[in-house]
């Protein structure tokens, strides 16, 4: 442990330190605080505080008293070759543990930063608990609380922006992907009735049970497949349906403030920075014409992403799944000594001997098949955040490693390597590339004559000097949320796994149709021009009032013998109002509402 982590740990957050962390963002598990006070020890970082489920969550790790929970013995089995995680005094500090010498040498120690625990007074999280709630999506107020028995919450570098001392004044933008699971199983333990998993990604299939449960909008247009492909285009495809569908999966960052993205997830509303606002805001970033700023931005983050290698690296990760959840969830029994339920419900004379096999396989076997899986949950469960800002002269002596980016007429293309300004200026390019190791500790991307496949943006690089160099942007990549997975979630991902291939198949075999093309060019055409929406033509019409607080009708999604409607209230908050009513009830209890939407043309 070095000085600075034991000083670290020796703070204690009072009530009087909650007002200079600001709400940054939150998943299911935890609530994630950005520091906006002076001391420069806390300056870049946030603080990751553990939430508590409210009744009827889901929940997988039981507590104690003091809020604490430990290991589970099966998951001190299961932990068993990585010691210090084992004799880790709570679950916190084993999970802690877990990323430092099981994820971080996976993923490589450039881009992860396991973070330092600091104390926290019970006065302190009820205070930030207050100050961040109006902030909070309200389900995931609804879905969970602080945990204010916690004593303790992670210090992490905050990787929306650059390391203090290094941004000065400067913009930066960045960017958070949550990439999801980016193959398709291979397994042979799939059964017969679930062969489509191999042909489509689980994040699509989901996506049909996520929208017919009415947790999300509309159906994402993006694919893990194409970001994950190894393809330039279809990482560049993949960037761009992030963009349009961004649902959790996408957020961009200006100088650590959401400035395009859901907060908290996939069901909460979406803040968007549109239009002209966000091409404006890239001006400092990406020096190029009015318009194509947007596009160029989206090229450079897929440039980014495909050069960096990260995904490559992330998917060996995720491919220790090998045997799915249909193979896994037998070794999970095995090494749990439990009964199979999988194996019970089919019944002894249906289960194959493919499953047997997996019931013969010694406890050791088991372990490794499940931690596998587990491991692999994390891989894909996390995000990356990538950061960029413009290139300063100062840059030239940092110790960052840089990556040269640089293009001929169509592509893309760069190395690794170290590189100093005056290279640039006088264009011997080559020469000034060294090639260096690509996992180090920050890097600079250093992006030369920018000229993009699209023809209409070539030459918006070049700068008025007419040099080569146009457009330096140096850039940053990080990992987080690299939670270990309770042992106990392996029945859920069973369940899950099987509900999302059946609604699925139900879909595609027409029981669910579901026909989101209208709610789809609804929203878009909302979000993308909030001039463009319907504006409030059902609330100056409605007869009754009762409507008036939705606002606008801006889309129509139509299930077999269901529809839902899309509406949008004064702030242009999206929300799904009816879905799954029957329409005749529907006509009966709004037909006022009906009116006035035939009135404006829906
Ligand atoms: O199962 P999935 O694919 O829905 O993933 C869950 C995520 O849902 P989403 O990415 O929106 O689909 C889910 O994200 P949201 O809460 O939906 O933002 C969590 O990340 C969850 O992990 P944990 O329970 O907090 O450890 C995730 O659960 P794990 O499967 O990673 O355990
Ligand atoms: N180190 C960090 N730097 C900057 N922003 C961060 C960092 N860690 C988390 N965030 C922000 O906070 C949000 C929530 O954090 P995180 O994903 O770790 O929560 P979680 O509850 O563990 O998520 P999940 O739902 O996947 O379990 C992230 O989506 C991101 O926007």
């Amino acid at each position: 442990m070095n000085i600075l982590t034991f000083q670290l740990m020796e703070v204690v957050f009072e009530q009087k330190d909650a007002s200079d962390w600001i709400y940054r963002g939150e998943g299911a598990a935890n609530l994630v605080l950005a520091y906006n006070g002076s001391s420069p020890a806390f300056v870049g970082k946030v603080l990751r505080i553990q939430k508590a489920p409210r009744n009827g969550s889901p929940r997988y790790v039981s507590e104690t008293k003091d809020g604490h929970s430990s290991l589970t013995s099966d998951e001190c089995r299961l932990w068993k070759e990585t010691e210090d995680l084992v004799s880790a005094p709570t679950r916190e500090i084993a999970e802690q543990l877990y990323v430092q010498h099981v994820i971080t040498p996976l993923l490589g120690p450039g881009h992860v930063d396991a973070g330092i625990r600091v104390h926290v007074s019970r006065d302190f999280l009820e205070s930030v608990e207050k100050n961040v709630l109006c902030q909070r999506p309200s389900w995931r107020v609804d879905a969970a609380k602080v945990n204010t028995l916690c004593n303790a919450a992670l210090l992490i570098s905050d990787h929306s922006v650059f390391p203090r001392g290094s941004l000065k004044d400067q913009v930066c933008i960045s960017v958070e992907i949550k990439p999801k699971c980016g193959f398709l199983p291979f397994s042979k333990y799939i059964s017969e009735g679930n062969v489509i998993k191999k042909r489509i990604s689980r994040f699509r299939m989901h996506q049909s049970l996520k929208f017919h449960e009415r947790e999300v909008l509309e159906i994402s247009e993006y694919d893990p497949l194409d970001m994950f492909s190894g393809s330039k285009d279809r990482v560049h495809k993949a960037i761009k349906a992030l963009f349009v569908t961004p649902q959790n999966n996408f957020r961009v960052f200006l100088n650590g403030s959401l400035i395009y993205g859901g907060l908290g997830g996939g069901g909460d509303s979406i803040s968007h920075m549109i239009g002209e606002a966000f091409e404006d805001v890239l001006r400092s970033v990406i020096r190029t014409d009015d318009g194509l700023r947007t596009s160029n931005f989206l090229h450079l983050v897929a440039e980014t992403v495909f050069r960096s290698g990260l995904l490559d690296r992330l998917l060996k990760i995720q491919k220790l799944d090998v045997f799915d959840i249909e193979g896994a969830i037998h070794a999970y029994y095995n090494f749990i000594s439990q009964p199979c339920t999988v194996c019970g419900d089919l019944g002894e004379d249906k289960v194959s001997d493919r499953y047997k096999y997996l019931h013969s396989l010694s406890l050791d076997e088991s372990l490794k098949i499940v931690r596998d899986y587990l491991i692999a949950a994390t891989a894909k469960d996390l995000s990356m955040m990538i950061c960029f800002r413009p290139w300063e002269e100062e840059d030239v002596e940092s110790s960052y490693s840089s990556v040269f980016l640089k293009s001929t007429n169509q592509t893309f293309d760069y190395k690794v390597c170290s590189i100093a300004r005056h290279h640039l200026r006088t264009q011997h390019l080559k020469n000034a590339a060294c090639v260096t190791e690509w996992c180090q500790l920050k890097l600079r991307m250093l992006v030369h004559h920018m000229v993009f496949r699209n023809p209409e943006s070539m030459g918006s690089y070049i700068g008025s000097n007419g040099s080569l160099l146009t457009e330096v942007v140096i850039c940053q990549a990080s990992f987080i949320d690299l939670d270990m997975k309770p042992l106990n979630k392996m029945e859920r991902y069973y369940e899950l796994d099987q509900q999302i291939v059946s609604c699925y198949t139900d879909i595609t075999n027409g029981e669910h149709q579901v026909d989101n093309s209208v709610s789809i060019g609804a929203y878009r055409t909302a979000y993308s021009d909030h001039s463009n929406t319907v504006e409030d033509a059902s609330h100056a019409r409605d007869p009754t009032g009762n409507i008036s607080t939705y606002g606008s009708l801006i889309g129509v999604t139509r299930r077999k013998r269901r529809i839902g409607l899309f509406l949008c209230n004064k702030e242009s908050d999206f929300q799904l109002l009816l879905a799954h009513l029957n329409p005749h009830a529907l006509f009966t209890h709004t037909a006022g509402f009906l009116s006035n939407l035939s009135g404006s043309g829906g």
